[in-house]
């Protein structure tokens, strides 16, 4: 945790905070004292003067603790903000360039709970630090010191209340510590299952599994109230029994220090005095016990953290990199030389020796059976995943040498499942490249296909999306997803099944629009499909299977001479779904 900490600190103000704290805990110590003045010297003496000058003093020195107390509480706390807000920052930005090998390894209901939960439980526990912490030394030997001085004898009585605190602090921390852990995997499990519940609500409810989901959060739920139930029982034992010991200590003090001051060693305002001081002491220890009980539960989540910002991602930019890939778009070039890759863990590789080469204008169309790797395989153009033997030339130059950012700007992306932000029109285009003008816009809409439900009469680039695009169909988001691509100025446009959700029209209609736009000529598109209409028309079909590309070439030859080929037009015959 420390090390978490320490380098998103800042000292200075940790330095005043201290500073202040140490005010409030002089001030504190102070004021037994002078009360056991006014007892001995004022009252005992009916020096009503004394008593009213002593009484100021008090007051005075009370109000510099109360400035100590908040101007301490102010740096504790908004430290404690500042460090969790940069502890955010650093792992939003490591998770927006982890690769999907990092995502699966934490899984996203996890990630959000490192990044929100975790970080709170890292706040709490430094405010406590940087105030009871670093309080309860000061005020624990200042108190001890004065308490001594005050009556060397009774401080004994400490020998005995000590002791028997720690044993009972010991005892809860051994039990609360681990169930305090757990409780931040419960809270995992919480999310894990509320997200998915969430994102699959349609498909829960078609199924007919509420029942199942909800008995499925009420588990997890359950899970973490009882264990939140027995934790905060546990440490609920800690103020009865610190009552129990305050009071035990007390009766000692008076009763011991009723036989000094009957035997006139000692003054009553000393005894008054020393009962407060003792007070200051078990506060103090109760205190750091309390601190104590919540490290271990920060510290695992700084664990949880530290392990995300720790995790080397497994795409990373190499060194001596070329600036650009090297040439203007009309020449525009894409090269697999014989790549190879395999998931993490897997037998088997998912691409097995793709070798094929496209240049400006050319429209490549990857097509194969489910599970062929037609996805994996445009995955490795914008460097999702890195190849493990072979490698990825564009424009001549091996994109490992490019920095990602320069690599990503020259790719432009389509997923197979559309995603659009909530906002406007405009600003889900403008995603794609901030500096596109409206006509740029346009233009990409009309090439999507978007004219009959965003048309310039009407909102047109002002039209609202909802959060995930909802209040769009399944083939319009996917029509503004692709659009959004086009906005975006690239060498390589990848379109990863993206027209499987259009009708065979709207399909066709788009693949043409695309064909006979002239910005188009200077780049390659790339479309992974599963429909022959939709890659008949291609400049270069790669046919896929089991990670292999077992054909390349355009749609007549493979129909002369590719098995495979042939096999997905047959298959795609008798559903009626052939050119
Ligand atoms: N993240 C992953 N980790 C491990 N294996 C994976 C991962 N993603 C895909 N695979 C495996 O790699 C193979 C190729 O998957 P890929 O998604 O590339 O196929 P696809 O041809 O795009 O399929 P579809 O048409 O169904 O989208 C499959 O066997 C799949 O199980």
């Amino acid at each position: 945790m420390w090390k978490l900490i320490k380098s998103r600190l800042s000292w200075w103000a940790v330095g005043v905070g201290t500073l202040f704290l140490i005010v409030q805990v002089m001030s504190n110590l102070s004021l037994p004292t002078i009360t056991s003045d006014i007892i001995n010297k004022g009252v005992a003496n009916s020096d009503i003067n004394y008593i009213w000058h002593s009484g100021y003093k008090m007051m005075f020195i009370a109000f510099i603790g109360v400035i100590g107390s908040v101007v301490n509480v102010y740096f504790a706390s908004t430290q404690a903000q500042k460090v969790g807000n940069k502890i955010r920052h650093d792992l939003f930005e490591k998770v927006s360039f982890m690769s999907d090998f990092e995502f699966e390894k934490f899984g996203d209901a996890s990630l959000i709970t490192r990044t929100t939960n975790d970080v709170i439980q890292i706040q709490n526990v430094m405010v406590m630090v940087l105030r009871m912490m670093l309080m309860a030394p000061i005020m624990l030997i200042g108190a001890g010191f004065l308490a001594y001085n005050k009556q060397p004898e009774l401080t004994a009585v400490f020998l005995v209340s000590l002791p028997v605190l720690a044993i009972f602090v010991g005892i809860i921390m051994y039990f609360a510590v681990p169930l305090f852990k757990s409780l931040q995997k419960k809270i995992d499990r919480i999310n894990l299952v509320f997200r998915e519940g969430l994102t699959g609500v349609r498909v829960v409810r078609a199924f007919n599994q509420d029942k199942f989901e909800q008995d499925r959060f009420a588990d997890a739920n359950h899970d973490y109230m009882k264990t939140g139930i027995t934790v905060f029982t546990i440490v609920s034992f800690m103020f009865p029994i610190m009552t129990l010991v305050m009071s035990g200590t007390n009766m000692g003090i008076i009763w011991f220090g009723g036989q000094l001051i009957s035997n006139q060693t000692m003054q009553v305002g000393n005894l008054v005095a020393f009962m407060t001081y003792a007070m200051q002491i078990l506060m103090s220890f109760m205190m750091l016990s309390m601190v104590f009980v919540f490290i271990p539960r920060a510290s695992a989540s700084a664990a949880r953290i530290n392990e995300v910002l720790a995790t080397k991602n497994s795409v990373v930019d190499g060194e001596n990199l070329t600036a650009g890939s090297g040439s203007d778009n009309n020449t525009a070039t894409l090269d697999f030389n014989h790549v190879s890759f395999r998931y993490s863990g897997a037998e088997r590789a998912a691409i097995d020796d793709a070798d094929f080469h496209a240049k400006a204008g050319d429209t490549v169309a990857i097509i194969g059976g489910t599970g062929s790797g037609k996805t994996t395989l445009i995955s490795l153009i914008p460097r999702l995943f890195d190849v493990e033997t072979g490698n990825i030339k564009l424009d001549g130059t091996n994109i490992e040498q490019l920095s990602q950012h320069d690599l990503h700007d020259e790719v432009a992306f389509t997923q197979q499942k559309a995603v659009l932000f909530k906002g406007t029109i405009r600003e889900n285009m403008l995603y794609g490249n901030e500096e596109a003008t409206d006509d740029d816009i346009w233009r990409a809409l009309e090439i999507a296909q978007t004219g009959e439900f965003i048309s310039k009469d009407g909102d047109g680039l002002e039209t609202f999306v909802e959060q995930d695009g909802d209040n769009f169909s399944g083939g319009q988001k996917q029509r503004l997803s692709i659009a959004r691509t086009l906005v975006k100025k690239a060498k390589v446009y990848i379109f990863d099944d993206s027209f499987s959700a259009l009708d065979f029209k709207t399909d066709a209609d788009l693949r043409k629009a695309l064909k006979d736009d002239p910005e188009m000529q200077k780049s390659i598109v790339i479309i992974v499909a599963q429909r022959i209409a939709t890659v008949a028309d291609a400049d270069l079909i790669l046919v896929m299977d089991g990670g292999k590309v077992v054909g390349q070439g355009n749609h007549e030859e493979l129909k002369a001479d590719n098995e495979t080929y042939r096999e997905i037009i047959a298959s795609q015959i008798k559903e009626g779904d052939q050119k």
